[in-house]
């Protein structure tokens, strides 16, 4: 996909009180970071969890570090938060204004097109007060980010292969999900756009 930002130093955008968008800022860190989600998958594949109401997700999940309180069936062996994706995070919340952020977990999405993430909170986590950083990679795709309650209104923001999102603070229980994804083929990821999102799951 052609970025026409390629030669631009990355950039930041306010979404709300305590949420960036660090635009493009882990596309040079890209081959490595999309070389962990292999790696992790090739150990832990990629499944599709199966939601309470017996619905399975269009998206496909896998995990490294802490679990939380992430379901999982049947149970795979863990692995660990590499170091380096650890600090890369810390380093984007600190470039976000999140001083102190100690990530113990990182849930890897996979969408193929036609995929999405229904409206949520992350609110599994046990220490709220610390911000989740969340990397795409790959095919772009519409980011819906809303307000506390379920109907507030949405912003929605075309989020691109580098972009990093960091949201805590006042913002940290805001409703958000992913729009649906179009077709499409990125250089490094084909035709899937991935996730992941660094959290202190505690
Ligand atoms: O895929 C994304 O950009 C968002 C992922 C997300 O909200 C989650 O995994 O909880
Ligand atoms: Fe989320």
């Amino acid at each position: 996909m052609l970025d026409l930002f390629e030669g631009e130093a990355p950039w930041q955008e306010v979404l709300a009180e305590d949420a960036v968008i660090l635009r493009r800022y882990a596309r040079e860190d890209d081959q490595w970071l999309f070389r962990h989600i292999m790696q992790v998958a090739s150990l832990r594949p990629f499944q599709h969890r199966i939601t309470p109401g017996g619905f399975r997700m269009s998206v496909a999940m896998t995990h490294c570090g802490s679990r939380g309180g992430y379901p999982e069936n049947p149970p795979v062996p863990p692995v660990s938060l590499p170091a380096e994706l650890q600090q890369f995070a810390v380093r984007a919340a600190g470039s976000a204004g999140f001083s102190g952020f100690l990530p113990d977990s990182c849930l890897m999405n996979r969408y193929a097109p036609g995929s999405k993430l229904t409206l949520h909170q992350d609110k599994d986590e046990k220490d709220l007060r610390q911000p989740i950083v969340s990397v795409s990679l790959g095919l772009p795709a519409v980011f819906q980010f809303g307000g506390f309650d379920r109907a507030d209104a949405l912003q929605r923001v075309l989020l691109e292969h580098g972009d990093v999102v960091v949201w805590g603070g006042r913002s940290r229980l805001r409703f958000h999900g992913i729009a649906p994804v179009k077709p499409g083929s990125h250089p490094l990821t084909g035709a899937y756009r991935y996730n992941m999102t660094f959290r202190c799951a505690g």
